[in-house]
């Protein structure tokens, strides 16, 4: 049966400090960690085999995926990096603390640029400080310098059809270990959420997403392994 996990990197540094963090490689915290291995803890007890993992090119990202692993006791699985699992590109906002930005902005409009579908926050002007165009992690990619959760969501999904949705359909047991948006992206491909319905969609770091699909990749159940600190998820059916 094809079997997808979820799974939000950790708590970071700038999770703590409440900054639009985007594509800045930001750590994880302490609490970051700690969340990580208990997520690898619980697809333990869970009983899950993993055949295969993915993950951004993003640190919090890659080193959640490894603390689970190890936890899981299954750090031999392949996994693949890929930047289309990035986060959503911050635009403008990136580094700016949120409620500081609220302040500034409005409450209104920062709810807007955070959970609009299709608004991007202003685009990141080039050469600063969070210019990624010189990272070598990017080479030979077309950045973008701002995206909404549409605009990720049209890069995601090229990277889900090709590399992911073929081994569910083999049914295998997939790790997909990624940044808020880019796992809402997903989820609303998965639960064909419309526009509206994804905006209530929040997961939280560190606690596995446990999805089962069938053979057409449609969810028949869904359920956070850490109950204690589940979110709402879409009805299924
Ligand atoms: O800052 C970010 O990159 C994201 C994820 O932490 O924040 P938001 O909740 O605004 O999507």
């Amino acid at each position: 049966m094809p079997t997808l996990i979820l799974l939000r990197h950790g708590q970071s540094q700038w999770n703590l400090e409440d900054r639009f963090t985007g594509w800045v490689d930001v750590d994880l915290t302490a609490e970051g960690e700690a969340q990580a291995k208990k997520g690898g803890e619980l697809i333990k007890a869970a009983g899950l085999q993993i055949d295969r993992a993915y993950t951004s090119v993003l640190t919090r990202a890659i080193r959640t995926l490894w603390l689970a692993l190890t936890a899981a006791g299954q750090v031999f699985v392949p996994e693949t990096k890929d930047w289309r699992l990035n986060e959503r590109h911050y635009g403008g906002l990136t580094g700016l603390n949120k409620t500081e930005t609220a302040t500034k902005h409005g409450e209104d409009q920062v709810k807007v640029w955070r959970r609009s579908y299709d608004v991007p926050p202003p685009p990141l002007a080039p050469g600063g400080e969070f210019d990624f165009s010189k990272d070598r992690r990017y080479a030979g990619a077309v950045l973008p310098d701002t995206e909404s959760l549409k605009t990720t969501l049209d890069r995601v999904q090229p990277y889900w059809d090709a590399e992911i949705a073929p081994h569910l359909k083999a049914g295998e047991t997939l790790l997909v270990a990624a940044h808020g948006n880019s796992l809402r992206a997903i989820v609303k491909l998965l639960f064909e959420l419309s526009d509206e319905g994804i905006i209530a969609v929040e997961i939280p770091t560190g606690n596995p997403l446990l999805i089962e699909l069938d053979a057409n990749l449609k969810p028949t159940s869904a359920r956070y392994l850490d109950e204690a600190r589940a979110t709402a998820l879409p009805t299924i059916g």
